[in-house]
């Protein structure tokens, strides 16, 4: 599609004999919140790897702003504008909020660790770091030590992080996963907050906020698209509701 940011072409990934990715065509437009859904073991974590480039698909391309992205490394994806929000063990407990946010803006603009202490002074890292955090709500608590901020805050500023490298597709695995139903809640309306400013691909079980969030939804069963559509289109889609019956079934 010529307007997409984002666009797999027959992505193929195979675990010995398990066929992970099976002829798998997506596309992502700008500024989209596309949701990526599916029952358990249904390829998506290998999908959003092959999308970051933690993975190597077996065939086929990844297309990013048009270009073929498909061997580049991970931190050449970072670069381009591509970001995955980490995990929260990537997050440095000793170091302040701010402080993990003003490292990757370092890491974007290709700094070395080693000149970070004396760059936490430097406002060029401070002031898009603080940005990043208000725009997740955590602006507050730019000088708390991160190891202090609890479950749902950790994964805003894993957020935070992800933003902070100026990206133009955010890839987001599972961001609700561990939060209690009011930190949910309080996640949802921060996805929303983001919607539209940068293109999102979700990977998410709660089904209640992808149905609330996503633009576009596709659904991905033994590695493979069965539909795309918006909300509407996916809750009446006949395949749909047979595949996850079926799973729900078993
Ligand atoms: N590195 C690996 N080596 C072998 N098999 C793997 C590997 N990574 C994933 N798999 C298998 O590939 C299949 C798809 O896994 P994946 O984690 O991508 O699914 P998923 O849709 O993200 O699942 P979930 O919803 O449970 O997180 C599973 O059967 C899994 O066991």
């Amino acid at each position: 599609m010529a307007d997409a940011i984002l666009t797999l072409e027959g992505l193929e990934k195979n675990f010995g004999a398990l066929k992970v990715t099976d002829s798998l065509w997506l596309d992502v437009k700008p500024g989209e919140l596309h949701a990526v859904i599916g029952p358990n073991g249904a390829g998506k974590t290998t999908l959003i790897g092959q999308i970051s480039g933690a993975l190597q698909p077996d065939a086929g391309r990844v297309l990013f702003k048009g270009e073929d992205i498909t061997a580049e490394p991970m931190h050449a994806r970072t670069q381009k504008g591509l970001a995955r929000s980490f995990q929260i063990t990537t997050i440095l407990p000793d170091f302040t909020v701010l402080e993990n946010v003003a490292l990757a803006v370092q890491a974007r603009e290709g700094h070395s660790f080693h000149f970070f202490r004396p760059a936490a002074r430097d406002d060029t890292l401070n002031e898009p770091a603080l940005a990043a955090l208000d725009r997740v709500g955590l602006g507050e608590r730019a000088a708390v030590r991160a190891g202090a901020l609890s479950h749902g805050e950790k994964r805003r500023l894993e957020l935070a992080i992800a933003i902070a490298t100026a990206p133009e597709l955010l890839l987001l695995d599972e961001p609700m996963a561990g939060a209690g139903h009011e930190e949910s809640d309080a996640l949802v309306e921060t996805l929303r907050s983001l919607r539209g400013h940068y293109a999102i691909v979700l990977v998410e079980h709660d089904m209640r906020a992808v149905f609330a969030l996503a633009d576009r939804i596709s659904v991905l069963v033994y590695g493979r698209v069965i539909a795309t559509g918006t909300p509407d289109e996916i809750r009446r889609d006949p395949e749909v509701r047979k595949a996850y019956l079926g799973s729900e079934a078993a």
